[in-house]
């Protein structure tokens, strides 16, 4: 089975629709259930849409945000996630929100997961998952053919682990804990992620990793 694709006539219309979409699944779990949880991607693609969210009048102090994935620099660096996300997202009524930061200081992502992965383990599943993808069809950290990728698809893998593929070392979510989220939205925008996502459909997760949450999401685009 492949994803519902909603096309949208313009970047503006995504990222505002978008941010309503989600804010009325974390009100619905935060009114039927208690605490939700939200994890987003960081790259370049969803700055826009996280300023939309950042405005929505929503409990954020019972809502935790975290990160799909994180480069392992510090946040003055020019490629953290954390870094946008805390000038996107945190601001306005969501810097009530808790923030848990995939990038501890330790030396190596490796050191670091095991302690995440069991801070990030009550927050499951995630209410509501936001996904970007990279052209090479990546997802979070989880890059074609990258070494380990193997196992941070495993069906038993812990929540949290380091990843090899990009630039510099990472660490990420692992498909099962991605997977389990209640709400799945992909987030991309240009024909090239258009065309990236429609090879992805079927394809083997190895070589095309956003291919492993393609049945249970919803994909926004557009051009
Ligand atoms: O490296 C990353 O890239 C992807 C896609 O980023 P974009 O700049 O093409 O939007 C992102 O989803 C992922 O979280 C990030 O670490």
């Amino acid at each position: 089975m492949s994803a519902e694709i909603v096309t949208y006539p313009d970047r503006e219309l995504l990222s505002l629709s978008l941010a309503d979409r989600i804010a009325g699944q974390l009100r619905q779990q935060l009114e039927a259930v208690g605490p939700a949880s939200l994890c987003v991607p960081g790259g370049s693609t969803p700055a826009p849409m996280f300023k939309a969210l950042s405005g929505l009048p929503l409990d954020w102090a019972n809502i935790t945000v975290f990160l799909n994935d994180e480069r392992w620099v510090p946040a003055n660096n020019p490629r953290s996630n954390s870094a946008m996300l805390r000038e996107t997202l945190m601001n306005g009524p969501a810097a009530s929100a808790n923030y848990l930061d995939l990038y501890t200081g330790d030396p190596t992502p490796e050191g670091a997961a095991p302690a995440l992965s069991e801070r990030l383990r009550p927050l499951l599943p995630i209410t509501v998952l936001v996904l970007g993808m990279g052209d090479d069809m990546h997802t979070a950290s989880l890059f074609p053919g990258a070494d380990g990728l193997d196992k941070l698809l495993a069906h038993d893998a812990p929540p949290v682990m380091a990843a090899a593929g990009g630039a510099e070392p990472r660490i990420t979510l692992t498909a099962p804990a991605l997977q389990s989220a209640l709400n799945i939205h992909i987030m991309i925008v240009g024909a090239q992620k258009r065309a990236a996502l429609e090879a992805a459909t079927g394809a083997n997760p190895i070589d095309a990793p956003i291919s492993a949450f393609l049945r249970d999401a919803t994909v926004h685009y557009a051009d």
